[in-house]
This record gives structure tokens, C-alpha cells and sequence, in this order.
């Protein structure tokens, strides 16, 4: 059974068909980089693989039961979503990074954070940090780190590294190997062609919401 399995599904707005007809199997481990022109249906298809919208057609299967049946706030927890533009809430950065402690009613672990930040190589100072006062790359990074304080089963990503140097892009990929390397499923959606073969397994190109190609790589 794939882990994460689409079948005919399309998602249509405005009489356009966003995704369409889209059959596709995830299976557990896989690092997928999806590619493809602005406006091709990529954040449309992951926003599709964690219930942030539903199918207008077909069906998505995770762990081979419907996904519109799951809880969305368990789901999440399993299926992370780290946006193109990085929404931070609250004050600070502490404020969100122990979001996903009170999230599963649990104490905050410091011992994590600083793992985490140590990952990153950024310093723990920025904890407390204010939101207003983060970089566009800081925004990122911080995101990022929100979405796998808690490891999800499955890791979306889209355009993560787009507001980073290279140094940090560098960081970045490197965490996201590890976490893949330790079994996260990982989609990740990039404009930069070389980063989409770097660590994938698999190249899913779509274009007017169809696939163009799935290519194996590894
Ligand atoms: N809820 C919606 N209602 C109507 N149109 C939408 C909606 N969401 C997205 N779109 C449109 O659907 C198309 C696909 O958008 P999507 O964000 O999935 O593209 P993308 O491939 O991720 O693009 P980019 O690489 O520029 O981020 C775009 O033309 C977008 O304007």
C-alpha cells in the first residue's frame, strides 16, 4: 500500500481546472521534488495532500484510508506544511516554536529547541526575537523549524529556501536530507533545477495541473 496515493483527482475553481484528472503514489521515503512554470497547480497539489482543500474529483488516500476522513488537526501533525510565504503568529519566535508543545499538550522541551537551532546553526537568541523583526530568510528558517519540532511522517515543502543565501541554503538542505534520511517522506516543490535533483528520488514535472513526467532518479 503507498503511503499517500492520488486517484483521478482534479480540483477546479472558477470553471478552471487547477489540478486535473492527477493519479500519483507516495511511498514511504520518497523525496519527491515536483517542478513545473508559476501557476501550474504545485503549492495547489500539496495545499490538496493535507486537507487545506478538498478534492472537487477523485480521491486521496493516506495509509490507504480517505483522507477528507481524517481529523485536519491530527492529520497535520503527521502531514507538516511549510509554506511558500512563512506565516509566524504571536509576538515572537518562542511563541511559535512552542506552539507545537501546547498543540500536543506537552511540556515545552528546550533540549529540542536547541537542537533544532543548532541544526539551523543559528543561535537560540533569536528565541526571542520578534516576529516583526525577522528577515525574510530568518521568517523561513523559523517556519521551518515550527513545522518538524515534532517529526511529521510526511514534510511539505514549498519554495522553502527562496529568501535564503547560499550559505543557508546549504543549512536548509542539508537538515532536510537528515530528516529524509531518518524517514520522512518529503514533497518538495523548487524553481531551482539543480536543487531538484539533488536529493530526490523522484522528479514529478506538472504543467496546467497535469503531469508531465514522473522520473525516477535514484
Ligand atoms: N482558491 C483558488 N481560487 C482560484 N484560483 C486559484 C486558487 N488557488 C490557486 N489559484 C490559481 O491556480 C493556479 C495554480 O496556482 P498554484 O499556486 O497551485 O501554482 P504554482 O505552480 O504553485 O505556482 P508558483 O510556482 O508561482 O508558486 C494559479 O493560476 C492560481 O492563480
Amino acid at each position: 500500500m503507498s503511503l499517500l496515493e492520488f486517484s483521478h483527482v482534479s480540483f477546479t475553481r472558477e470553471n478552471r481546472a487547477l489540478v486535473n484528472d492527477l493519479s500519483l503514489s507516495i511511498e514511504a521515503g520518497d523525496f519527491l521534488s515536483i517542478v513545473g512554470p508559476s501557476g501550474s497547480g504545485k503549492s495547489t497539489l500539496l495545499r490538496l495532500c493535507c486537507h487545506l482543500i478538498s478534492p472537487t474529483e477523485g480521491t486521496i488516500r493516506f495509509h490507504g484510508q480517505d483522507l477528507m476522513r481524517f481529523n485536519p488537526m491530527e492529520l497535520r501533525k503527521q502531514i507538516s506544511y511549510c509554506f511558500q510565504m512563512p506565516y509566524l503568529f504571536g509576538d515572537t519566535v518562542r511563541n511559535n516554536l512552542e506552539y507545537p508543545f501546547s498543540l500536543r499538550n506537552k511540556p515545552v522541551d528546550p533540549d529540542r529547541l536547541e537542537e533544532l537551532f543548532a541544526a539551523f546553526q543559528m543561535s537560540t537568541s533569536n528565541l526571542e526575537k520578534e516576529i516583526q523583526h525577522l528577515s525574510g530568510g530568518e521568517k523561513q528558517r523559523i517556519a521551518l523549524m515550527r513545522s518538524i519540532v515534532f517529526q511529521p511522517e510526511i514534510l511539505l515543502l514549498d519554495e522553502v529556501t527562496s529568501a535564503l543565501d547560499v550559505a543557508n541554503t546549504q543549512i536548509v538542505e542539508k537538515v532536510i536530507e537528515a530528516l529524509n534520511q531518518a524517514g520522512i517522506t518529503i514533497l518538495w516543490i523548487t524553481h531551482n533545477p539543480e536543487q531538484s535533483r539533488k536529493y530526490a528520488n523522484k522528479i514529478l514535472t506538472i504543467d496546467t495541473g497535469e503531469i508531465r513526467s514522473l522520473e525516477a532518479i535514484r
